[in-house]
């Protein structure tokens, strides 16, 4: 979908959605969940993103009862154990999904096609092919693409995982181990990275009753033969989301505007907060509430940024990094590079089709800071959500309308992203 976006001022209350990480995590839990006399779980503050949708879709699948709502979910686990009713699992394009799921799959002697679209085809797998080489699991797939077979049962025993690659290893085999038959160690190689959202897992995990002995994040000791129990949970704001509007607050063109992020907690473990502490080191003027925050314009200076624990919020750093005084450097993005899109290029490349100042180099985004964009051009969102809200933000500061590409891509994370931006005054027409 293409849609025509007019320069605009964005301004009022905004509710964050619900977020992601958590969502994913609370859904899966829940639908491991002993069920004894029919106890539910209730989540609540759920958006159905294709994300979440694809996640449950897949846990129904493996025999939980699920009973949706509008924004909530009730759930009947499937007593820990994963009998699926098709062998076939269409990830769609979630990398939390496969990477969450594989292992939880195989917890039980299972044959399962694992399949996904667009960028997940080739995002990396070969963390878990080790450990199947390690344990004779047989797995099939074409040039290391999708769609992956897998066939066996996962032991119990001595895990390695590398944590610069992807944190979501380390999450799928935390939400499996438990369910071994005997004890486990999953040792952590090298620096791990996006550490947050392992400790949004170990909340999960504890809230469902599952122990798990941190190790200062370097190994977990995991104890076999644990029991899931389901539990009532509702879902905080995204601070993956909440930075789009902090960082529209902070550049808005009209200096008396405000614009206030509602459902957002101040003590949150979620690892994109440091949004907060970044943007007020450029000089970003927010008023923090315990579950709001208030943004007012800003004139902000550049910084550099170690992106490293928190990649989701790259690409609109970037935005506000062109829009600021001076030099921003975001360094250590490796990751940003297996995302929905490498998003290193991706946003480097369509800023500055707008007017940005952005270059490449190595694993960074070197920016030099402008007034402000020209826009006047076709942009495209490289079919990845995060680019296409993060130049939907840019274009508040463009002179003239811009033309997004696959613009749709919103609704993996964000379905109603374009609503929310129309009633906070940005003005866009669709199917242009
Ligand atoms: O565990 C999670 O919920 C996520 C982990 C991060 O991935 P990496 O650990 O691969 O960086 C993040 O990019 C993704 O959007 C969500
Ligand atoms: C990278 C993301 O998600 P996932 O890895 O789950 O596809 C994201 O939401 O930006």
């Amino acid at each position: 979908m293409k849609i025509k976006i007019k320069p605009s001022i964005l301004n009022g209350k905004i509710e964050i959605p619900p977020s992601k990480s958590y969502s994913h995590r609370a859904v899966i839990a829940a639908a491991l969940a002993e069920n004894k006399d029919n106890r539910k779980s209730k989540i609540d503050n759920l958006k159905f993103s294709v994300d979440i949708t694809t996640t449950t879709d897949i846990m129904e699948n493996w025999g939980a009862k699920i009973n949706r709502e509008e924004s909530s979910l009730e759930i009947i686990g499937n007593g820990g154990k994963v009998v699926p009713k098709d062998k076939y699992v269409q990830c769609n394009e979630s990398g939390s999904t496969i990477r969450f799921l594989i292992p939880i799959g195989i917890t039980d002697e299972n044959e399962l096609i694992f399949d996904g679209k667009g960028k997940l085809v080739d995002r990396p797998l070969d963390s878990y092919y080790r450990i199947f080489d390690k344990q004779g699991i047989f797995y099939k797939n074409e040039n290391g693409k999708l769609s992956l077979t897998v066939n066996g049962k996962l032991k119990a025993g001595n895990y390695e995982i590398d944590g610069n690659i992807s944190s979501q290893f380390i999450t799928g085999l935390l939400y499996a181990l438990p369910l071994l038959d005997g004890d486990s160690k999953l040792t952590i190689n090298k620096n791990l990275e996006s550490k947050g959202y392992i400790d949004l897992t170990l909340e999960i995990l504890k809230l469902a009753g599952i122990e798990i002995v941190n190790n200062d994040y370097k190994s977990f000791d995991i104890r076999g033969n644990q029991i899931y129990k389901p539990f009532d949970y509702t879902v905080e704001g995204d601070y993956s989301q909440v930075a789009f509007w902090i960082v529209a607050g902070i550049i808005s063109a009209n200096r008396d505007n405000e614009v206030k992020c509602l459902h957002v907690n101040k003590n949150s473990l979620q690892g994109d907060r440091e949004i907060i502490e970044i943007v007020e080191r450029m000089g970003a003027n927010l008023e923090i509430f315990d579950d709001y925050v208030i943004v007012k314009p800003s004139k902000t200076q550049g910084t550099v940024i170690d992106i490293s624990q928190c990649p989701d919020i790259g690409p609109i750093l970037t935005v506000l990094g062109a829009l600021s005084e001076g030099e921003t450097r975001i360094i250590n993005g490796e990751r940003l590079r297996i995302k929905e899109s490498d998003r290193i290029t991706s946003i480097k490349t369509e800023l500055n089709k707008l007017g940005a100042n952005v270059a490449e180099e190595g694993d960074s985004l070197i920016i030099q800071g402008v007034e402000g964009f020209t826009g006047g051009v076709t942009v495209s969102a490289w079919n990845d959500h995060r680019i296409a809200m993060s130049l939907a933000i840019a274009s508040t500061r463009c002179e003239k309308e811009i033309i997004l590409e696959e613009a749709e891509s919103v609704r993996k994370s964000y379905p109603h992203f374009w609503d929310d931006f129309v009633k906070m005054g940005g003005e866009i027409r669709k199917d242009c």
